[in-house]
């Protein structure tokens, strides 16, 4: 079995690499990282050198990373994949300096997505420079679309150590690798696809005042602010370029001790499993009314 240790980052591809920048440094309030790359851009939330990659070319997720324990675990993970039956493609330099990493190798799950494993993924020493006040903590989660849910739990937790922390039925598995409650989801989609990334806020209040920041800017919020009844994070998901869809969380459960935890399974059918709050799902784009200044009053 394979360890994940964590996760490391998302590399997608972006037809307008400018304008996916722009989003994500001044909407999301990610950093950008110098790049000496052409049509490559990096993006930074937390101590990790990056996170978030954005490659120029055809739209949609290229790969999503996560680190294992080091070069033997990796070559360890190599023969384990190989060993499945899985085609395993072993990252050049130049790939890994681009991804941040010492070294990696790529596959693709049963269902294409491109899953890779990096032996170290560099930190940087520098404070993180986040562009506005949106108190971004952590780079948090990633969750990755796949048809059968059931299957890819099979995949996730029989090649690598991941577990159910719950279930939202047959529509979402949200999985553990370390006491966090998820740090990768599966939801049910047609296709291989990235469903979102998410990034964890320092508190309410900054998840509150991200929500007005990003209606004041015409963003499309598609869910939130609401409250997971799994993980227990207050929640708010939102639409930046080329369908790429952030989550912005506070709060969440870890679980300590794996003996004590019985996966849940709520009910799909019910709203309430997605938001205990009941919040409107995939609202168009909200214009807050400012409150109008009230004309003097002339006699
Ligand atoms: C609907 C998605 C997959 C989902 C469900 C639950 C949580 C949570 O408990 O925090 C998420 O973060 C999700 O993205
Ligand atoms: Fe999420």
């Amino acid at each position: 079995m394979i360890t994940l240790t964590d996760i490391a980052y998302v590399r997608s591809g972006v037809e307008d690499l400018q304008g996916a920048v722009r989003f994500a440094s001044e909407i999301v309030g990610l950093e950008v990282v110098d790049s000496d790359e052409p049509g490559v851009a990096h993006l930074r939330a937390d101590a990790r050198g990056h996170c978030l990659t954005f490659v120029q070319g055809r739209s949609g997720v290229i790969s999503s990373g996560f680190t294992v324990a080091g070069p033997e675990a990796l070559a360890e993970a190599e023969t384990e994949l190989e060993k499945q039956g899985l085609l395993v493609e072993r990252g050049d330099r130049a790939g890994a300096r681009s991804r941040g990493v010492s070294e990696y190798i790529a596959f693709d799950d049963p269902f294409g997505n491109r899953v890779e494993l990096a032996a170290a993924q560099f930190r940087s020493a520098d404070p993180v420079r986040l562009t506005r006040g949106a108190g971004i903590t952590e780079f948090g989660h990633l969750c990755l679309d796949a048809p059968d849910v059931h299957e890819a739990y099979r995949f996730w937790s029989t090649t690598f150590n991941a577990r159910v922390s719950d279930w939202v039925g047959d529509g979402a598995c949200l999985m553990r690798i370390d006491p966090v409650h998820h740090k990768l989801a599966v939801f049910r989609g047609e296709e291989a696809a990235l469903c979102h990334i998410n990034f964890q806020v320092d508190s309410l209040d900054d998840l509150m005042r991200n929500w007005h920041f990003l209606v004041d800017q015409g963003v499309e919020i598609v869910m939130g602010p609401g409250r997971h009844p799994t993980s227990g994070s207050v929640f708010l998901y939102f639409r930046g370029p080329e369908n790429l869809t952030y989550e912005y969380a506070v709060g969440g459960r870890l679980i300590e001790d794996d003996s004590a935890w019985t996966p849940r399974v709520f009910d799909l059918e019910q709203p309430s499993s997605i938001d205990m709050w009941r919040g409107p799902v995939a609202p168009t784009t909200r214009q807050r009314q400012l409150p109008q200044t009230v004309p003097a009053a002339t006699s």
